[in-house]
């Protein structure tokens, strides 16, 4: 480093540490468990550690599970502490973040199954001549992977049609029976316009499936707002539910009686414990829950989710932005100076939280940034990604972690 650019360096520092004292969200970063000497720029793949989930976590084994025993799954319903609701209390809390109402969201299992319960659901209810399910290509695999099962169920009547996503709207024809689109690309951080697009595909007669993985908790989203049909979303991402966070999925409440529950589980039912021979669906969103609810990991995105009691989304979103602008922008000279090319859309409304360039030794580049302890991600086949975490990043973090990806590259890291 010359001594100008220490000096502009050090100005540039102290002009975001100066933004980050006017910081509404700063307080947040408490809350959670950051190890020194790290930069975390991974939580839209596993969120950080919420503090109170640790707390809650040990309550549960030692106490409800320890002590109480089986008595948990029905004990202190009124303080609304039983297992058997615990689904439902979740499902409550992340409503508000995806702007739907409680009993619209189901939660359990993960996001790959209830893609295939909501993709069963959807087909069944679409006009039998419509054949198509429309999906962007760059779709996160796991989506194209439970279309391709569902529909070798269903003996392959269903063509699964990736399109690039510049072309989707183009691809809205009355072939389509649903799409299944993912709002915020995994690799490069580009948000589509889902109202747009869910007000399009209605015109056209079809339904749509928004997976939310990198948007839950990522900013605000309105699924009622913009009218959408079907969402899924990760507990592991945005939401710091921890590894394998039980995942949620929406069904807006004009479908609860044309939506079939096809994983059919008893804790599904309206009435589990009566051992009926029939299924009958749970009212609202609950029928989707199929199998006994996993405790430990409920109880731990229950938390987690308690993190956004306070957090206006808003300013989250905005400072979510300030965040990637700032990143973009200090980023900017070695885009220049080096074989980097930025993937993400500059434009705000095209954004998620998050932050790639390709470059062509993306992997090499990655290595050496984790061993300096800046945390990001690779992804194929020349993927660099830096998700933003308004919760516990501030704009000092995004300053270090450019400084971090400058030493990589002049070959210094
Ligand atoms: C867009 C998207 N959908 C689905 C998944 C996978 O979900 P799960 O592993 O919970 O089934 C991920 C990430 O793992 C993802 O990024
Ligand atoms: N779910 C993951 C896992 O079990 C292991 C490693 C990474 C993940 C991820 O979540 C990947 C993530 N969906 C992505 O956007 O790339």
């Amino acid at each position: 480093m010359t001594v100008f650019d220490r000096l502009f360096a050090d100005s540039t520092l102290s002009q975001l540490q100066q933004k980050d004292t006017h910081d509404p969200l700063a307080h947040k970063r408490a809350e959670f468990k950051l190890p020194e000497g790290v930069i975390y720029l991974d939580g839209n793949s596993l969120g950080a550690l919420p503090l109170r989930v640790s707390a809650r976590i040990l309550r549960v084994v030692e106490q409800e599970w320890g002590n109480q025993l089986i008595r948990s799954w029905t004990a202190n319903a009124e303080a609304a502490q039983d297992w058997m609701q615990l689904p439902d209390r979740v499902a409550a809390k992340i409503a508000p973040l995806i702007g739907a109402q409680a009993h619209e969201v189901a939660v359990g299992d993960s996001t790959s199954v209830n893609i295939f319960k909501l993709l069963a659901a959807a087909l069944k209810m679409a006009p039998s001549e419509r054949h198509v399910i429309l999906t962007d290509a760059d779709n996160f695999p796991t989506d194209l992977y439970m279309a391709q099962g569902l529909n070798a169920l269903l003996g392959g009547q269903y063509e699964l049609r990736p399109v690039p996503s510049a072309e989707l709207e183009a691809h809205l024809t009355e072939e389509v029976a649903l799409t299944l689109l993912t709002e915020v690309d995994y690799r490069t951080g580009r948000k589509l316009d889902m109202a747009g697009l869910t007000a399009k595909a209605h015109k056209n007669g079809i339904l749509t499936i928004w997976d939310l993985a990198h948007s839950a908790g990522a900013f605000p989203v309105d699924l009622n707002g913009t009218g959408a049909d079907f969402a899924v979303g990760c507990g592991y991402k945005y939401l710091n539910g921890g590894p394998g966070a039980p995942s949620f999925l929406f069904v807006a409440q004009r479908h609860h009686d044309s939506a079939h529950a096809f994983l059919s589980g008893w804790m599904g039912h309206a009435d589990p414990f009566e051992m009926a021979r029939e299924f009958s669906p749970a009212p609202g969103a609950r029928r989707y829950v199929v199998g006994t609810p996993t405790v430990l990991s409920l109880s731990a995105l229950d938390a987690a989710l308690d993190v956004f009691g306070d957090v206006d989304m808003n300013e989250l979103r905005a400072k979510s932005l300030s965040l990637t602008d700032t990143f973009i922008e200090l980023m900017e000279p070695l885009t220049a100076q080096y074989p980097l090319t930025l993937v993400t859309p500059q434009t705000h409304a095209e954004r998620g939280s998050q932050v790639s360039y390709q470059h062509p030794q993306a992997q090499e580049v990655m290595q050496k940034l984790t061993q300096r302890g800046i945390l990001g991600d690779f992804r194929t086949p020349d993927i660099l990604r830096f998700g933003f975490t308004p919760l516990y990043h501030s704009h000092a973090d995004v300053w270090r972690a450019v400084q971090g990806v400058k030493h990589v590259l002049e070959g210094s890291g």
